[in-house]
């Protein structure tokens, strides 16, 4: 039977703690945690650690999709338990009996009955997770990697810049770039901004002119203070300055790329979702580059429709961490030129797969280079010794 005619028989959602897709879900004294400048850094007592507001409530979702011949196609993305609530009882009905060809409407329909709950969040790292699970299960369907299922790759390979605490490091490893966290923000005052020029100054000298250098500041400033940042980090060279504002102040977005010195890229939408959402930053000019990521801004069917607005706006989009869920995107696109590796080792000194442990075959760069893998669906199995658990059925 050819796969047009084979139907979804059974759909399940499972949850997995420490690490894997939920990336922030990590042990004591990882860097992924040490005093990160965030939204929550006005309340001293939440300061120091993102896990103390509770960054890592959720946990990874993984939604397993079983066709009518047996063939399973999976997917993981920040989710845990919410995330299973919503596909065992209220997704799961528009995709068991459905053809498994049929993602368009099965996306139209996940996003239309839930908009009433939904829009973005919790609901869009959902349906993203059902959408990257159904691109699985047609890849092996099919037997082709999900990038043949996109139109096929437009390069060999991928160019990978590192995100984490030690670029000078990722340099060595032959990453053409490193973004840091930034650790203080205005609740750190004058003191807070010297040292965090203090950091880029040194990382500068470490690694020399070429290198790129960016900074992270995970939606915790205001548009003063970002300013006054890129102006006084561009003395250093800083390539980009990612997520500076809250995901909601697109007018602010507009005005700091205004304000921003020539030369420095202003990037964002990790935290946004739809093509809605990333039609408001493009339209308003605020951003050079969009980062959305494939587990939490609608999958690869609302990636595909984001990425052409893009590049229709002269945007580059270079998606936020998702591992291989990215790769097989980002492979497809000359509009999205290089790709993010997540620094997943506790102190960002040696490479481990971005959603080690919970991956098989998840490929890692070597030499700054990702081979996309060319097995059936996204190339990774589960890894079954780790725990998951099922907290609902239908
Ligand atoms: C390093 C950042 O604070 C985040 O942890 C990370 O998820 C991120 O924003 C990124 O761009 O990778
Ligand atoms: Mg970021």
């Amino acid at each position: 039977m050819s796969t047009h005619h084979r139907t979804i028989a059974h759909v399940r959602a499972y949850t997995v703690t420490g690490g894997g897709a939920d990336y922030h879900d990590q042990g004591a004294d990882h860097w992924i945690d040490d005093h990160i400048s965030t939204p929550m850094s006005v309340y001293p007592e939440y300061a120091d650690s993102r896990q103390s507001f509770g960054l890592n409530v959720l946990g990874t979702l993984m939604v397993e999709l079983e066709a009518d011949d047996g063939t399973v196609g999976f997917a993981v993305s920040t989710g845990g338990d919410l995330g299973a609530w919503i596909v065992e009882k209220h997704l799961a009905r528009f995709l068991e009996g459905a053809r498994v060809t049929d993602i368009e409407r099965i996306w139209d329909q996940m996003y239309r009955s839930t908009l009433f709950y939904g829009r973005r969040g919790i609901v869009l790292n959902t349906i993203s997770a059902v959408d990257l699970a159904l691109y699985d299960l047609l890849g092996r369907l099919r037997q082709e990697p999900v990038y043949s299922l996109l139109g096929g790759p437009v390069r060999e390979e991928l160019t990978m810049y590192a995100t984490g605490a030690r670029p000078d490091i990722a340099k060595d490893l032959g990453f053409i770039g490193g973004k840091m966290p930034l650790h203080h923000g205005p609740a750190d005052g004058e003191e807070g901004m010297d040292q965090n020029i203090a950091l880029l100054a040194d990382m500068r000298e470490r690694v020399g002119d070429d290198f790129w250098l960016m900074y992270d500041c995970w939606m915790s400033l205001d548009v003063d203070y970002a300013t006054r940042l890129a102006h006084r980090a561009h003395d250093h060279g800083l390539r980009w300055l990612e997520e500076a504002l809250i995901p909601d102040d697109y007018w602010g977005y507009q005005q700091l790329r205004r304000n921003a010195p020539k030369g420095m890229l202003i990037t964002t939408g990790e935290h946004e979702a739809t093509r809605w959402g990333f039609r408001q930053l493009l339209e308003m000019g605020c951003a050079d580059i969009i980062q959305p990521d494939v587990g939490w801004c609608g999958g690869i069917t609302e990636l595909l429709k984001i990425s052409a607005l893009a590049d229709a706006h002269g945007a580059m989009v270079v998606p936020h961490g998702s591992s291989v869920y990215s790769y097989h995107f980002v492979v497809t696109r000359t509009n999205s030129p290089f790709s993010e590796f997540l620094m997943m080792h506790p102190t960002a000194e040696e490479i481990v797969p971005m959603f080690s442990p919970m991956l098989i075959g998840e490929p890692v760069p070597e030499n700054g280079k990702i081979r996309v893998p060319d097995t059936p669906g996204f190339g990774v199995e589960f890894n079954p010794e780790i725990a998951r658990s099922r907290p609902f059925t239908h």
